[in-house]
């Protein structure tokens, strides 16, 4: 193992000061933490978008380590910021995200513990003894848009809940806001959807309506502790995985949510079905539809195209 207090790599720790679990205290707690093993640069985001231009210049200055301190937005622009112009893994720094924000996703994919104190005690433990892995990203084309994710992406239903959960903006108690989100849209849309053409880079193409949610890693998400596995199989290791809903009722629903919640593997049969592994989705919906990329509701679209990038970032874990 090298010393890295004689030879300390450059670090920059890119902070969202407005991340939902993010305090003054906290972050000064990491920062020591980190200052001790790295020679540490901190810069704080100012807006939307900052993140991944931060990271950018961080990449283009030659930083060893790039680390994020934030949630799932934050992460996913830093990572857009350091792989940017499609640069290669070995090339951009080794990238480390330090969880704040309500559910951070990526990083407990990664086996990160939620509480940034362990997470950061993790990621120390991983740099002193230079742990690296090198992990898939997804990619999502369309139009005007060309964007990488970490963990998931999604046109339809539950993109319309993310946008939803997002203009309750209370973070806390995240699992009700998720559920009267669910309620609204049921209220207003009910659960027939309009219809995705789901063309699959097997050649098979298959018809949903109403929702189709592609996974980089699982789980897809997290209600407090549990993991919400809608593809199991999903892997850093592998290719996208695919989960398309195809006709609902109303107790078909209820039967998927439920299984969300308590099953292992998700939800597969004559109402949904996965696909695991694949190089690429492309996606074309009858009417717009609400699409989400690693959490956050992005806007509405028709047409959107999916690929997996396999070893495209390296992360210290
Ligand atoms: N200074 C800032 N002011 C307002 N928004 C910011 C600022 N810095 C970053 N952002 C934006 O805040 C968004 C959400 O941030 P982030 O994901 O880090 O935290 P979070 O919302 O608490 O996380 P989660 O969604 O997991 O709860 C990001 O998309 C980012 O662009």
């Amino acid at each position: 193992m090298r010393d890295l207090k004689a030879a300390p790599q450059r670090g920059l720790l890119i902070v969202n000061p407005k991340a939902s679990t993010g305090s003054r205290r906290r972050t000064r707690w990491v920062v020591k933490k980190l200052d001790a093993v790295l020679d540490l640069t901190v810069e704080k985001t100012g807006d939307r978008g900052h993140g991944e231009e931060l990271a950018r210049r961080g990449a283009d200055a030659g930083y060893d380590v790039v680390l994020s301190l934030g949630g799932d937005g934050t992460v996913n622009e830093v990572v857009n910021g350091l792989v940017a112009g499609g640069r290669p893994a070995a090339e951009a720094p080794l990238f480390a995200p330090i969880p704040a924000g309500s559910t951070n996703v990526f990083a407990r994919a990664l086996g990160l513990p939620w509480d940034r104190r362990r997470a950061s005690m993790a990621i120390v433990a991983a740099l002193e003894e230079r742990r690296t892995r090198t992990v898939s990203l997804g990619r999502l084309q369309g139009d005007d848009l060309d964007r990488l994710f970490t963990f998931c992406a999604g046109l339809g239903w539950d993109a319309s809940i993310i946008k939803k959960v997002e203009s309750y903006r209370k973070k806390r108690n995240l699992g009700a806001h998720y559920a009267r989100a669910v309620m609204a849209e049921l209220n207003e849309h009910g659960v027939e959807g309009d219809s995705i053409q789901v063309s699959l880079s097997t050649g098979e193409v298959v018809e949903s309506t109403g929702m189709v949610v592609v996974q980089n890693c699982a789980p897809w998400t997290y209600l407090g502790a549990l993991p919400v596995n809608l593809n199991a199989r999903a892997s850093f290791n592998a290719g996208l995985d695919v989960l398309i809903l195809r006709k609902l009722g109303l107790s078909d629903a209820a039967r998927t949510a439920a299984s969300l919640l308590v099953g292992r593997d998700g939800p597969d049969g004559k109402h949904a079905v996965t696909h695991h592994d694949l190089s690429r989705i492309r996606l074309r919906a009858s009417l717009p539809q609400a699409f989400q990329l690693d959490g956050d509701y992005l806007g509405e679209r028709t047409e959107l195209e999916l690929s997996s990038v396999p070893k495209a970032l390296r992360v210290a874990c």
